[in-house]
């Protein structure tokens, strides 16, 4: 990497730090001298199988992890993960792409444990699987609303604080009580030293202490139940109307069409912003932590004695989805936790 300073500058506003310039310096170290000059700190702000979208000094590109090489990192680059990249050379017709080398090692990490199949052995293990990497500050989004679930919320802050990142509580849609104060109270009963901020995403108010943790490249994320304005939020801060659909389309210099999945964004003022479904799935997999005794209860008065809920006349788990009295979001974990426990 080169010490021009606007390079420097660059890296700084996509969240690159000394701890970063330092496990990176190491690597070049490392390399044989002539390869030295051909690398460059990239960070991951797309996925898409095995294709990563990378940023760095340079601008945007498309990499892939190197194949089993003599860097042989086993690592797999997750979003917000820091790589050195090794830049195609100039001749081999695939401007912008290039190889990754290995990911810097984490400041912060976001995992859950994947059942995986272990080959050798033929059986069924746990793998952790990174969904997100150097973030810094996650919100955590409630509304004092039937959402409002202090146990729920506590469970939050500690998955946060376990994965290294700031756990910041927020109270959005403050527009739909006017004793804001009593909600924030019970939110302080989390821990004294939690900061807390209150938002109305719907109308853009309030977002300015959420800004101001955007400050010198701070990588933010948002966890919280469905339909507490996680999205609305997201919105209001990258300025967009639209809810992000995911896909981003550019063309390489040949004109080509790739499509890669970004998850990271700039957000206008500085900051960064990663909003991936892996994430947002934490809700999820706490409800699926939980007991799904109400649901049995409902299945249990399925039509069908082996009633999938999901397309069968008489579903009774169906009926209380369509009423509104169960979340997709919890369906979905209760079917993810019913299918591995029929097959037991
Ligand atoms: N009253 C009020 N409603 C809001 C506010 N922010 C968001 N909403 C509304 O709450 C609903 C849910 O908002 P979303 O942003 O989709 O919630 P989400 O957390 O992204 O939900 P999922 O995508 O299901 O995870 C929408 O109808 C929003 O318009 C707010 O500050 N006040
Ligand atoms: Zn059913």
């Amino acid at each position: 990497m080169s010490s021009d300073p606007n390079e420097r500058a660059e890296l700084n506003e996509l969240g690159w730090g000394a701890d970063f310039e330092a496990a990176y310096q190491t690597f070049c170290d490392g390399l044989p001298a002539g390869e030295r000059d051909g690398v460059t700190p990239v960070r991951i702000v797309g996925v898409q199988r095995q294709t990563f979208q990378v940023r760095g000094a340079d601008g945007e590109g498309e990499a892939r992890m190197a194949g089993a090489s003599r860097h042989a990192g086993e690592q797999t680059p997750a979003i917000g993960d820091w790589c050195v990249l090794e830049a195609a050379p100039q001749n081999s017709g695939e401007p912008g792409s290039g190889r990754l080398l290995a990911v810097l090692p984490r400041r912060t990490t976001f995992s859950r444990a994947v059942g995986a199949v272990d080959e050798g052995r033929r059986s069924q293990v746990q793998r952790q699987q990174v969904i997100a990497a150097n973030v810094d500050v996650v919100l955590i989004v409630t509304a004092p609303d039937a959402d409002f679930d202090l146990e729920r919320l506590e469970r939050y802050v500690l998955a946060v604080q376990a994965s290294g990142a700031r756990p910041v509580l927020v109270l959005n849609k403050a527009d739909l009580h006017a004793d804001t104060d009593w909600w924030v109270q019970q939110l302080r009963t989390l821990g004294p030293e939690l900061e807390i901020q209150v938002t109305l995403a719907e109308s853009g108010a309030g977002l300015e202490g959420v800004r101001a943790l955007l400050t010198g490249g701070t990588t933010l994320a948002l966890i919280g139940s469905s339909g507490v304005g996680k999205s609305t939020l997201t919105n209001a801060l990258l300025g967009r109307t639209a809810a992000p659909t995911g896909e981003i389309r550019a063309s390489d210099q040949q004109g080509r069409h790739t499509t890669t999945s970004r998850t990271l964004y700039p957000v206008p003022g500085g900051g960064l912003l990663i909003d991936n479904p892996g994430l947002r799935d934490i809700a999820v997999w706490d409800a699926a932590g939980g007991d799904f005794e109400d649901l049995e209860a409902l299945a249990a008065q399925c039509r069908f004695r082996k009633c999938t809920h999901t397309t069968e006349p008489g579903c009774a788990v169906q009926a209380a989805v369509r009423k509104g009295k169960i979340s997709p979001a919890r369906l979905a974990a209760f079917q993810g936790e019913a299918a591995p426990r029929s097959r037991r």
